[in-house]
């Protein structure tokens, strides 16, 4: 008859609630990663003092209690108010002719008076008041166990009045155990069934919230119990400090757990239920897993899984509470009052923006559970009996509305980059169980009948030698198998590192492809390092690709082999099942677990012997990588020595872009030179290497390269216009630096008939940077013009003739020659100007400044000229007094020891700065590169000679060898 009503009803359930009904695990998350609170119903059966006040009986009624007898009608009569309609719908208080009627559609109609609220809810699932424990089980919180050993966070909470079943739904009777023990009961199995592949760790705590205090139901002898505070983690969601945390291997552990922690929970007879839970209790399994098989990034998967049974709402009327009882109905009540506003906050769009969870200690625990990253289940308790009336009504409201809260599910995976010293860990690990089990079936073997083995195993009868053969087959089988796999997961892991290398590699290219990008596109040698470095990108990529084809096809391969593993265990025997002896089937068992591990070993072995091979080449690239910025850096301090104002302002540029890169690359050395060491002697398998002398050698020289003041929060480099010359200074067109100005870049063709811009030190002198210019090394917003004598006000002097971008003195070793306006202080540190100071020779002619005759050409070694002041003698090398209050060393002084390793040069660089002017010093220079880049040191020269013979004129706009033009403006009036 109920059936045959059905239709009638769900024509009369709104669609709005009908709406909701849609599969019956709206758990589930949808595309957008949201999941609505799974909402179901219990509806418990009368309890015996409920059925006394009842009449007449329901012949088949569910009481609770077994000797119930009939009640008696008078006008404390109850009646039923929650009709369960099916598994989805419910009807509460409808009036009871006309629902009689509906469910009898014969039975005549009554007469009444009375109203009825007769409201239909449509929940998720609706359990009538026979349902088992186990039906609630599977239809509530069955389906979170997959969800939870996923990674999604998973919450199930029991919501109602006093009484109405919420305890016994989430803990049960020992004869007849609820959600907790359904759920850790299939939580361990499954746990269980994939400790092979997975390594499972659950964590446990239980607590209670009682007057608006938490305490740990678990709390060790003598730890305080009351008042844990609370706390939220950005990553953990909320955490309660100080809560214990307990690892049960078992689930009998778990159940132990669980019924210590109800002992120690506040529990006391009220009016309205004589085992009233007077606190809200959190039962909470922390699980996080990862795969056994350790590869170069192990997933590992956390999750919790929290059990709520909540304290019931309670009228104070209705319980007839005193003292105690009723400040904890009280605090019961405002919590769950809390709750409700929380609930009716998230259903509501405009209230959404602030949920009340700080309300109480409850919806501060519940924060996730309702509005996060959470899959939430939640279990409505109600009475059937009219006593609950206004109770029930207002619990199924707020479940109704709940059916609108939205959690947003993620999955907590995080990914954990093994580190090579993990590899070194995991696999003595391993290689220790191997050896525990081998040792074992080992002696196993040697004790026929297996008697050898614990105690817990039966004591089988002898088999006949053909099952013993048959297990030998079997492990024959197994060992090939495995073999089998184990070289195809060598190669897999092979290739699982070269590709995560190569994945390394082109975010390290990209980095430095960025860093380039904004540079000055003039430099040619920019240009070209970015060509070569988009040449390397597309290189590595093709071989990434490559790498992961060979991926694809090696997990393929991985993927048969195991199969054929799982063929050639024993349960896939057909007669083995039978034929074999316990012992045999454990042995075997064994056998597959050393196995098993001894695959994993190798696969470890491989990647950490392949990580530590890439690692050194690492090192060996970057320190390369160092090498050539060093040549980089010698490049600049060359062309600074060249004194000219363009090309010093580009370099600064350049140079600065630079520096930050050749941070990184330190830092990055000098993280794989630790990591690398750090990693220790994995004697068993492969011995880390040192790292090599040149990374050594890079790692003393790094701090040195990286300017102090770049790893602290480096002052940025003036990028502005150099500072102007203070009063009583020469400008700089008096020093022979370019205005700035007139940055008129010089045109290629302007630039390769462009010579030498200036004189030429003499044969047989030495040639010196006037004091000042990088006189701070190596940032060089310290770059400063010599002070000079002020001869006269910019505007009374004559255009001056092409400053030198060196100062010459005669370089005969025995005498010590002042540069020209440097006087050298007391301490024999270059001081002040002074021009009294005798010009070198070839300077008496010149008026306004004697530095400016050129010394004869000719007579000047090329290497003078390139090596600028580095072969200059004692001048420039400060005494013990100067380097007290001591100058950093010289930009060039710097590159050079980085480059030879040592203060002294090798007799390559030398070599090469003698043969080719190559600025970057870095690459082949091309038969087409442009002149300036191609230009030898006698080249250099010549042109030089000739541009000295041609025109001496102090106008002549400067051409540098580089090609950055020096304008000689003269002072502007
Ligand atoms: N589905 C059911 N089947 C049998 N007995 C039930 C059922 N639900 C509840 N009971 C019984 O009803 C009584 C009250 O239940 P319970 O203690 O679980 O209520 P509660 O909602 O937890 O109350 P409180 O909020 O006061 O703790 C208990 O004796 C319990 O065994």
């Amino acid at each position: 008859m109920l059936a045959e009503a059905l239709p009638a009803m769900d024509a009369l359930v709104p669609e709005a609630m009908a709406a909701d009904t849609s599969g019956p695990f709206g758990a589930n998350p949808d595309s957008t990663g949201e999941s609505a609170i799974l909402v179901t119903v219990r509806v418990r059966p009368f309890s015996p003092k409920e059925m006394t006040l009842m009449a007449p009986p329901t012949p088949g009624r569910h009481t609770i209690g077994s000797n119930v007898g009939p009640g008696t009608m008078g006008s404390k009569a109850l009646r039923k108010v929650v009709h369960v309609i099916d598994d989805r719908i419910l009807v509460f208080d409808p009036p009871e002719e006309a629902g009689s009627s509906r469910f009898a559609p014969t039975a005549p109609p009554a007469q009444t008076n009375k109203r009825h609220k007769d409201v239909r809810f449509a929940f998720d699932r609706v359990f009538n008041d026979d349902a088992t424990q186990q039906e609630v089980y599977l239809g509530t919180t069955q389906p979170l166990i997959d969800a939870v050993l996923n990674g999604f966070n998973s919450t199930v909470f029991a919501y109602g009045a006093t009484g109405c079943g919420k305890t016994h739904t989430i803990s049960g009777t020992p004869t007849d155990p609820g959600i907790i023990f359904l759920t850790m009961k299939e939580l361990f199995a499954k746990i269980h069934q994939s400790e092979h592949e997975r390594v499972v760790e659950a964590s446990l705590s239980y607590l209670e919230v009682y007057n608006e205090t938490i305490r740990d139901l678990l709390a060790p002898p003598g730890a305080t119990t009351t008042s844990l505070a609370l706390r939220e983690d950005a990553r953990r969601g909320v955490v309660v400090a100080g809560l214990s945390e307990h690892v049960p291997a078992t689930v009998d552990d778990v159940m132990e757990l669980v019924l210590q922690g109800n002992k120690n929970r506040t529990q006391s007879p009220t009016e309205a239920n004589a085992t009233s839970s007077r606190s809200h209790a959190v039962l909470q399994i922390h699980i996080r897993q990862k795969n056994r098989a350790g590869g170069l990034a192990t997933d590992v998967l956390t999750a919790t899984l929290s059990l709520i049974d909540l304290a019931g709402s309670e009228r104070a009327s209705v319980s007839r509470n005193r003292g105690d009882r009723l400040l904890e109905g009280a605090n019961i009540n405002r919590s769950l009052l809390a709750l409700a506003n929380c609930i009716n906050a998230l259903c509501d769009e405009r209230k959404k923006r602030h949920i009340p969870y700080r309300d109480s200690k409850l919806t501060r625990l519940l924060k996730f559970s309702l509005g996060g990253n959470c899959r939430t289940v939640m279990i409505v308790c109600c009475s059937p009996a009219s006593t609950y009336f206004e109770e029930t009504y207002n619990t199924l409201k707020y479940a109704n509305r709940a059916k609108n809260i939205k959690t947003k599910v993620e999955r907590n995976s995080e990914s954990v980059k093994a580190h090579v010293s993990q590899y070194v860990k995991q696999i003595k690990e391993q290689a220790e169980e191997i050896k525990r089990l081998r040792a074992e079936n080992t002696a196993l073997r040697a004790q026929p009948g297996g008697r050898g083995r614990s105690a817990t195993v039966a004591v089988e009868p002898a088999r006949p030698t053909a099952t013993l053969q048959l297990a030998e087959d079997i492990r024959n089988a197994l060992s090939a198998a495995f073999d089998t796999v184990r070289s195809s997961e060598w190669e897999h892991a092979s290739t699982a590192v070269v590709a995560d290398a190569c994945a390394q590699h082109l975010e390290i290219l990209a980095a430095a492809r960025t860093a380039l990008a904004g540079d000055d596109t003039d430099g040619t040698a920019i240009i070209d390092l970015r060509r070569a470095l988009e040449a390397a990108t597309e290189q590595i990529a093709g071989h990434r690709g490559q790498v992961g084809r060979h991926l694809d096809h090696t997990t393929l391969l991985l993927t048969r082999y195991r199969r054929d593993t799982k063929r050639a265990d024993y349960p896939a025997h057909p007669t083995a099942g039978r034929a074999l002896t316990s012992d045999q089937k454990y042995r075997l068992d064994l056998e597959r677990r050393a196995l098993e591990l001894t695959c994993a070993n190798t696969r470890l072995g491989r990647a950490f012997e392949l990580s530590q091979t890439l690692l050194a080449g690492l090192g060996r690239q970057l320190s390369t990588a160092l090498a050539g910025g060093t040549r980089l850096l010698d490049g600049l301090s060359q062309l600074l020595d060249a004194g000219e104002a363009d090309a010093v302002n580009t370099l600064r540029t350049l140079y600065h872009a630079a520096l930050p890169d050749f941070q990184t690359a330190a830092t990055g050395l000098a993280t794989i030179v630790t990591d690398a060491t750090a990693a220790g002697p994995a004697k068993w398998q492969v011995a880390p290497p040192s790292p090599s002398r040149a990374v050594s050698r890079l790692l003393t020289v790094v701090p040195s390269v990286v300017p102090s003041s770049l790893s602290s929060g480096r002052t940025s480099p003036r990028r502005g216009p150099a500072p102007r010359p203070r009063a009583g200074t020469t400008s700089r067109e008096s020093l022979g630096l370019a205005a700035r100005k007139p940055s008129v870049r010089p045109s290629r063709s302007a630039s390769s008939s462009a010579g030498f811009p200036g004189p030429v030190p003499p044969s047989g002198s030495v040639v010196k940077r006037p004091r000042g210019v990088l006189s701070a090394q190596p940032s060089l917003e310290n770059l400063k013009p010599a002070k000079r004598p002020n001869v006269t006000g910019p505007s009374s002097l004559p255009p001056l003739p092409p400053p030198p971008p060196m100062e010459v003195v005669k370089s005969s070793p025995s005498t010590r020659r002042r540069p020209w306006g440097v006087t050298p202080l007391a301490d024999g540190s270059p001081g002040a100007s002074d021009r009294s100071t005798t010009p070198p020779d070839g300077d008496s002619g010149a008026e306004q400044s004697p530095r400016h005759e050129p010394p004869p050409l000719d007579a000047l070694p090329a290497r003078s000229i390139l090596k600028g002041q580095r072969s200059a003698p004692s001048y420039t090398r400060p005494t013990a007094a100067s380097k007290s209050h001591s100058q950093p060393p010289t930009a060039s002084a710097t590159a050079n020891r980085i480059r030879s390793g040592g203060p002294v040069r090798s007799a390559t660089a030398r070599r090469r700065s003698r043969n080719m002017f190559d600025p970057m010093g870095s690459k082949p220079i091309a038969a087409d590169a442009p002149a300036r880049n191609r230009m030898s040191a006698r080249q250099f020269l010549e042109a030089a000679k000739q541009q000295g013979a041609a025109d001496p004129g102090p106008a002549r706009p400067a051409q540098s060898a580089l090609g950055f033009r020096s304008v000689q403006n003269g002072p502007s009036n």
